[in-house]
């Protein structure tokens, strides 16, 4: 990390109001422990982070306040820290876990691999003991059998400060991808089992002052599962407080359930610190505060009263950072690629207007064409078809994560980009009239969330519908482009004041399509963690014509040999070699 990551922004900043019972929250984090090396917005690393949790803490015993720390999952994916490692996370795990919280589970990028999944079983949860818990995911452990995905299904426990006694439970929305140590139960059957309603029963004869519940599933209103959950956990603490965590759709978001039930979601990838307060939890009228803390020394030193970065970093805080540059060099971060030439947005730029700073449509025209079919499996069959066919190569725009910044294009860039080590499959000699609607009936579609199921959700819906508003914020031209929350509670939840960030609508699907005839026939390349979403289009695009589609569902096989050489991540890094030097 440069030394220049205190950012010195002109800004107002919203103050946090500290009440009886103080929570941060982090979710989403991905691995950038780093913090933003091309944003200053978002320049501090985790051992600032520690830091400021120490300072904060000091502050609300103080105010003999307490204050709970949670983190809602996803800490993998995203990042060349967490995943330049075998298993990923080996270094990004061992930094994450400096920090103590008080409730953490699982976020779906904890189960997608079984290595993955059995480091943060066997690491993770023994770091947290009982303040790991996850109330609907469970593993499968080396005798056989199924155990929480943590130390329980719960947490009872008691606050330092106020005695407060809290129940906390944690939830996964309804994720059907993971491996096969794996078993997550929907919330809408946890609900109905015996098991569970023996546990609220349990506890709702126990002095509860407070239930809290730390999910991986958002906050928004139209996200049912939380509804569905709401309403049993109201029947058994009728007069509690209730309060969530929510993450996995990126956001920033706070909702209100109902007088004394409120949910809270922080963002992504270390940009968001969430602050949330509540006090007089025995009334009927709870007095709070939420707020977005952007995540950098200057959002930090503000809420904690310091003036000086030297008073306020922790030797802890110190020791982390240091570790943090130590395991960069190590794994060769900075490493460069080549210079791009400008940026490139994933969202901040339109990819319907052709715009040249469209990330997708860099990938369209440039990446996914540098892709080389390679048979080395011996059991796989050759593309026999592709020398004088079409192609098209197609993504779920999922698969990348963040825009590409002007400037260094580096080792830990590639997997900012996109991390996912996804395999390619190729469905043989299409019709060319069928192979062209395949793209436009994805993005007819709903958003394509996971790889082996219909459980799919309209991109606009992640947004609460105060979110989904106009915003119209603030005499916004002096302002720098941030993010600007508008949720449940108005638009002043933000910490520092932006300029709203431009925001196009993404497609589910890009592809680049190269052809020398647009009659010739088409092989159309394909991410295997899109291949149900790819067959279903095929099924619709091939109408009444079941022979043909059953004909080219036959041939389905991989492309190449599907090593991580040759993921988007590495197409890019290709490109930048040849072109950004
Ligand atoms: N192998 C994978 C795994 C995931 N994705 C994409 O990630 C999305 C989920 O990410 P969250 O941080 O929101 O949980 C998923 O919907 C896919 O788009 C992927 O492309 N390949
Ligand atoms: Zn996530
Ligand atoms: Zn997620």
């Amino acid at each position: 990390q440069p030394k220049t990551r205190f950012p010195h922004f002109d800004e107002t900043l919203r103050d946090l109001s500290i009440g009886d019972i103080n929570f941060l929250q982090t979710t989403d984090t991905h691995g950038w422990y780093l913090g933003h090396i091309n944003q200053r917005q978002y320049s501090a690393d985790w051992g600032d982070f520690i830091s400021f949790v120490d300072r904060f803490r000091e502050q609300c015993h103080e105010q003999d306040s307490d204050l709970l720390l949670v983190d809602c999952g996803d800490r993998h994916d995203g990042n060349g820290l967490s995943d330049l490692t075998s298993p990923n996370g080996v270094y990004s795990s061992e930094v994450f876990m400096e920090l103590d919280f008080d409730v953490i589970t699982v976020g779906n990028h904890e189960l997608y691999v079984k290595e993955v999944s059995e480091l943060e079983y066997n690491t993770v949860v023994p770091r947290y003991g009982e303040k790991f818990i996850s109330t609907n995911v469970e593993y499968l452990n080396d005798n056989g059998e199924y155990v929480p995905f943590g130390n329980s299904t719960y947490r009872y426990f008691t606050t330092d400060v106020k005695k407060y006694n809290v129940f906390a439970l944690s939830f996964l929305f309804d994720f059907t991808g993971g491996n096969e140590r794996i078993r997550v139960t929907p919330i809408a059957e946890i609900v109905k089992q015996k098991q569970f309603l023996e546990l609220l029963e349990e506890f709702s004869n126990k002095p509860v002052d407070l239930v809290a519940v730390v999910g991986h599933l958002p906050v928004s209103h139209d996200w049912l599962e939380t509804e569905v959950l709401h309403q049993v956990l109201r029947r058994y603490f009728p007069n509690i407080v209730i309060q969530y965590f929510g993450g996995h759709s990126h956001i920033r978001d706070f909702t209100i359930l109902d007088n004394k039930s409120f949910a809270l979601q922080s963002g992504r990838y270390c940009e968001t610190v969430g602050f949330l307060s509540l006090s007089q939890l025995d009334q009927d009228n709870i007095d709070l505060d939420r707020k977005y803390i952007d995540f950098n020394l200057q959002s930090f030193l503000h809420h904690t009263n310091y003036s000086t970065v030297d008073g306020f970093n922790t030797k802890h805080g110190l020791q982390v950072s240091q570790r943090l540059t130590d395991i960069s060099n190590e794994l060769n971060l900075s490493e460069t690629f080549g210079v791009a030439p400008h940026s490139y947005f994933l969202a901040g730029a339109d990819y319907n207007s052709n715009d040249p700073n469209s990330l997708l449509r860099f990938f369209e025209n440039h990446i996914l064409t540098q892709l080389e079919p390679k048979i080395c499996h011996e059991n796989m069959d050759p593309v026999v078809s592709s020398q004088n066919n079409s192609r098209m190569v197609l993504i779920n725009t999922g698969s990348i994560r963040y825009d590409l910044y002007k400037g260094d294009f580096n080792r830990n860039s590639q997997f900012i980009v996109s991390p996912f080590k996804n395999k390619w499959k190729v469905l043989q000699n299409v019709p060319a009239d069928v192979a062209v609607q395949i793209q436009p009936i994805l993005n007819r579609g709903p958003y394509i969330m996971s790889a082996n199921s219909a459980n799919q959700l309209d991109t606009s819906q992640l947004l609460s519908p105060y979110q989904r508003a106009v915003n119209s914020q603030m005499n916004a031209n002096r302002l720098r482009y941030g993010q600007t929350t508008v949720d449940d509670l108005g638009n002043d939840g933000d910490d520092t004041i932006h300029k709203p960030l431009p925001k196009f609508q993404v497609p589910n699907v890009i592809r680049s399509y190269e052809y020398v005839d647009k009659l010739q026939p088409v092989d159309i390349v394909f991410y295997d963690f899109i291949e149900r979403h790819v067959l279903w289009a095929l099924q619709q695009a091939c109408g009444d014509d079941r022979l043909l589609y059953h004909s080219l569902v036959q041939q389905l096989t991989f492309y190449n040999d599907c090593e991580l050489e040759f993921n988007v991540g590495e197409l890019l890094k290709k490109y930048a070699l040849k072109n950004w030097q």
